[in-house]
């Protein structure tokens, strides 16, 4: 499923060092020559792709960069220090736009994939440059040329990795925000009206995933009742499947069965695709009356997936939810070691 993630952010280059003025003082030498270092050049700043980025979150809480200065040039001709470079890191697929002119600057798609986006100033040259025989002392020096500033938009296609499916009033949307504080600025993606609310999740190593809660799952959906069509096809592109049940229907069985059917008449792998259960809303089910463990335990039997016991309003169960979901993306990710008999 595609969203589109944006982000505005202003980056400065560093502003290069100044020339200075100065001249040779030495033993026996009543007037030495003009000595004066040029300013070191000011750090540029770069963008670099990083596979290890999902989403642009990290730039809305913070908008500007800056790259740091030259420092002046010194007496006997040394020229200061350049300002260090300022890298960026944003993840693969990320575009850049000039936010004033709406221009484009640049594509990162491949990993390390790097792009000078505001060069450094010059420094200022010393007054040591400036000797001529018609002026054996001048007197001044260049001050540094200023860094360029440019306002960006950042843009991203989001991939929704862990797509959140269910019957309505299963507690989709609910269980979103619960597991996400933050939510992208999303554009909507044009070929749905509706926008399935997104929450980006963050793992326990600080990356974010994207968690997609896809409304207008019914019966029917795979023949194009509702919006099953443009739903089904969102979730074509997710990588997980996290299955929400609601424990307090009068009938779990049925409800997993309407929507694993829905899968299985779309098509297209959907059925195979990976999934975890989640009986959810357990803060509402009498516990007298209802065996929530024989219900997990006879979904899991008849889907051969994990399957968690949740309250999205509680939190309850959540923590082991997730740390499943993170097993199954990293798996997805490592490439399994292959035995080789011989
Ligand atoms: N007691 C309890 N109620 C819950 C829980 N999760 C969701 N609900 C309630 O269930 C109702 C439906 O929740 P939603 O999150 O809107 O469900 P949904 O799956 O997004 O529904 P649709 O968008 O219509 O498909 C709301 O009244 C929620 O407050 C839960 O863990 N416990
Ligand atoms: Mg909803």
């Amino acid at each position: 499923m595609q969203f589109i993630d944006q982000a505005k952010i202003e980056v400065e280059a560093g502003k290069g060092g100044d020339g200075i003025v100065a001249f040779r003082r030495e033993k026996y030498v009543p007037t030495g020559g003009p000595s004066g270092g040029n300013g070191g050049r000011g750090g540029s700043v770069f963008f670099v792709a990083d596979e290890n980025l999902q989403t642009l979150l990290d730039f809305r809480y913070n908008h500007r960069f800056q790259a740091e200065k030259g420092t002046r040039g010194g007496p006997n001709n040394c020229t200061g220090a350049g300002g260090k470079d300022l890298i960026i890191e944003v993840p693969c697929g990320t575009t850049i736009y000039d936010a004033e002119t709406g221009e484009l600057l640049g594509d990162l798609t491949e990993p390390k994939q790097t792009l000078l986006i505001a060069q450094g100033g010059k420094g200022g040259l010393g007054n040591q440059h400036f000797l001529s025989n018609r002026n054996r002392a001048p007197e001044y020096a260049l001050p540094g040329l200023p860094g360029e500033i440019k306002q960006l938009r950042l843009e991203l296609k989001l991939l929704a990795e862990v797509g959140i499916i269910g019957l309505p009033n299963a507690g989709k949307s609910t269980l979103i925000s619960s597991l996400s504080a933050a939510r992208p600025k999303i554009a909507d993606y044009p070929f749905t009206t509706l926008i399935p609310n997104l929450g980006v999740v963050r793992k326990p190593t600080g990356d974010g995933t994207v968690f997609a809660d896809i409304p207008g799952l019914i019966e029917g959906a795979a023949h194009g009742a509702g919006l099953g069509h443009d739903f089904l096809r969102h979730i074509e592109r997710t990588r997980v499947l996290l299955h929400l049940i609601d424990a307090t229907s009068d009938d779990v069985v049925r409800d997993y069965n309407t929507i694993k059917e829905e899968l299985q008449a779309y098509g297209r792998g959907l059925a195979e695709r990976p999934q975890i259960l989640a009986l959810n809303k357990i803060d509402a089910v009498d516990r007298e009356t209802v065996d929530l463990e024989a219900l997990a335990t006879q979904l899991n039997h008849l889907s051969y997936a994990p399957v968690f016991v949740i309250s999205a309003v509680t939190r309850t169960g959540l923590e082991p939810m997730l740390q499943e979901i993170w097993g199954i993306l990293d798996q997805m990710k490592v490439p399994q070691e292959v035995e080789v008999f011989r």
